[in-house]
């Protein structure tokens, strides 16, 4: 028989990259990358004040970049009638304001370069005020519209992202007819969608960010609302009351982007989801495993049989949503807000004078200088984590504390900040670098206490994603502190691989996406198993990192 491939498309915070698989075994046929152009560029983002926007453009040339190139590379393999579908994973909650055609603002030429009609990305969090406001007014209720999402809302999420677009820009007020996520609209794009109304909308993104529950009949009334803010009276009415898992189709490619892509019209694009959570079936995930996609930030997913699960409630995590990553279970996610973030910012922070000084001086001609600041940004990290492995871990070293881009679990609190404890004149950075490597390692171990804390058992951790991957060092670091065995994935692109494995399901090629998984995963490369000399220790400086999050809690500033 014909064999049948799949494209799987992962949208990360930085670049885009699109698998294309075998859909019997999983097998790697081509992959590509792309790297949001306007976005390396630092438009639209302004750090300071955590706005992070990203223009439709970035996605639709990267979408369409990587999909050729992919189709190139198995030019003479395999013919374009044998690819039978695509599923997309994104970042979220990552929305933008639509026209009724369902069109991004930002593709509107008077649009085109306001940051309020761009995508507003997970990491923007510019919405603290507007989710403080939703925490405070849901109280007010007897229903508890937050249950589902760990009783705390964040400024991360649709709500107050949307919030927030609606109070500050008149222009872009006018001009919405209503808010999608990034997972929602490419899968709508792809399909060839005119009317917004017509978007079908992921249960992931509904249920983690949008407050949206079947208990609830949908999403939270309309007076929940408007008695918040009279600015999103009558917004529900234009959004959605059905969602989707993702193994259901959402349409086939629009004539248009079969044409744009090289592919044919039966091609079937299936329901979208977060990176993590298509994440985790590409990593093959199984119930009651934590399965940590670990790069900018990290998205923690752990899933559980429903009828297991019945009432109870996780405190304090990003949400518990019937079929957002498996159907018929309950996906759960919990997450950091920043971890391989927190090394970048360091990095910035190592290489400012040899972007400033060094560029002022003339002293290397320009093409040199670009030379030493590429080989200086790829080894900094790298050579940190060797010379900190080598450092002996005592109780009295340097002490971080991991909120860079605020707390996202267990808790979340976005206003909060990270803390460097314990400094004198022989601190240097590798020493630094290792003080921050175990507060990214603590933050995981809060999160795995929280779900053992909450009556949810942990049989043991999945590492996905590009930390997972390139630093043994911080894997065995979090495998002691955790005190628990930690696997990390063979494949080398485990969202894109999951999203493969939903597009084959919603092909018809699986039945249930279990299956897809059983039969595409590529297995486990190595596991790292705790080391009891240091779990001793960790179990200590975690104590001080508990003591240290606890002080810098109540320090009002
Ligand atoms: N050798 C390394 N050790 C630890 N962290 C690294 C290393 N190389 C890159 N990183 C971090 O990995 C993060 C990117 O992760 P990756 O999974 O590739 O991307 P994304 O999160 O956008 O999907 C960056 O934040 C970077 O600081
Ligand atoms: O928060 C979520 C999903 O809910 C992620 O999309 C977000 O952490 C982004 O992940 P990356 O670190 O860019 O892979």
């Amino acid at each position: 028989m014909e064999k049948s491939y799949v494209i799987g498309l992962d949208y990360g915070s930085d670049s885009v990259r699109a698998v294309l698989v075998d859909a019997s075994n999983g097998n790697e046929m081509a992959s590509s990358v792309f790297y949001y152009p306007r976005w390396k560029k630092g438009a639209f983002c302004d750090a300071s004040a955590s706005q992070f926007r990203q223009h439709p453009l970035d996605y639709i040339e990267g979408l369409e970049a990587t999909i050729k190139d992919c189709l190139k590379k198995v030019d003479g393999v395999l013919t374009a009638q044998q690819v039978k579908a695509i599923s997309v994973d994104t970042t979220g909650s990552t929305p933008v304001a639509v026209d009724e055609r369902g069109v991004p603002l930002a593709l509107l030429e008077e649009f085109t370069d306001n940051p309020n009609a761009m995508f507003v990305l997970w990491k923007d969090h510019t919405a603290v005020e507007e989710a403080q406001q939703i925490n405070e007014h849901a109280e007010k209720f007897d229903v508890n519209y937050l249950q589902y999402v760990g009783g705390v809302y964040s400024s991360e999420w649709f709500w107050a992202k949307l919030l927030r677009t609606l109070r500050v820009d008149e222009s872009v007020r006018k001009a919405m007819y209503t808010w999608v996520e990034h997972c929602d609209y490419i899968p709508f794009l792809l399909t060839g969608g005119t009317r917004a109304v017509d978007i079908k909308r992921s249960v992931c993104a509904a249920g983690h960010k949008s407050l949206w529950a079947a208990e609830f009949g949908g999403l939270p009334p309309n007076a929940f609302f408007s008695a918040l803010d009279p600015l999103l009276d009558g917004v529900t009415d234009r959004l959605f009351t059905d969602t989707y898992t993702s193994d259901q189709s959402a349409g086939t490619l629009s004539e248009e982007w079969a044409e744009r892509l090289g592919l044919t019209t039966e091609v079937v694009v299936g329901v979208g989801a977060f990176d993590c959570h298509m994440g985790a079936v590409g990593g093959e995930i199984e119930p009651y495993y934590v399965s940590k996609v670990i790069g900018t930030s990290t998205c923690d997913i752990l899933v559980a049989p429903k009828e297991e699960i019945a009432n109870t409630l996780v405190k304090g995590i990003c949400g518990q949503v019937d079929g957002s990553v498996i159907p018929g279970m309950i996906g759960m996610e919990a997450g950091q807000s920043a971890f391989g973030d927190a090394y970048a910012w360091f990095k910035q922070i190592l290489l400012w004078p040899v972007k400033n000084l060094l560029a002022d001086s003339g002293v290397l001609p320009e093409d040199d200088l670009r030379k030493v600041l590429e080989l200086v940004d790829d080894r900094i990290i790298p050579e940190l984590g060797k010379q900190a492995e080598a450092l002996p871990v005592t109780s009295g070293s340097e002490l971080a504390l991991d909120w860079f881009n605020g707390r996202r679990t267990p808790d979340a609190d976005q206003t909060l900040k990270a803390a460097l404890q314990g400094l004198n004149l022989g601190t240097d950075a590798p020493r630094i670098f290792r003080a921050m490597v175990e507060a990214t390692c603590f933050g995981a171990k809060s999160i795995v206490d929280r779900f053992i804390d909450e009556g949810i058992p942990v049989k043991g951790i999945i590492g996905l994603g590009g930390v997972a991957k390139k630093s043994p060092y911080i894997m065995q670091t979090m495998a002691d502190v955790i005190n628990m065995p930690i696997s990390v994935h063979k494949s080398e692109q485990t969202c894109a691989l999951g999203a493969a494995m939903f597009a084959a399901t919603a092909a018809g090629i699986y039945d249930k996406v279990e299956d897809a998984m059983k039969a595409m995963g590529q297995g486990f490369e190595r596991t790292y198993q705790p080391r009891p000399e240091m779990v001793a220790i960790y179990a200590k400086r975690y104590q001080q990192y508990k003591a240290l999050g606890a002080f810098v809690e109540n320090v009002a500033y």
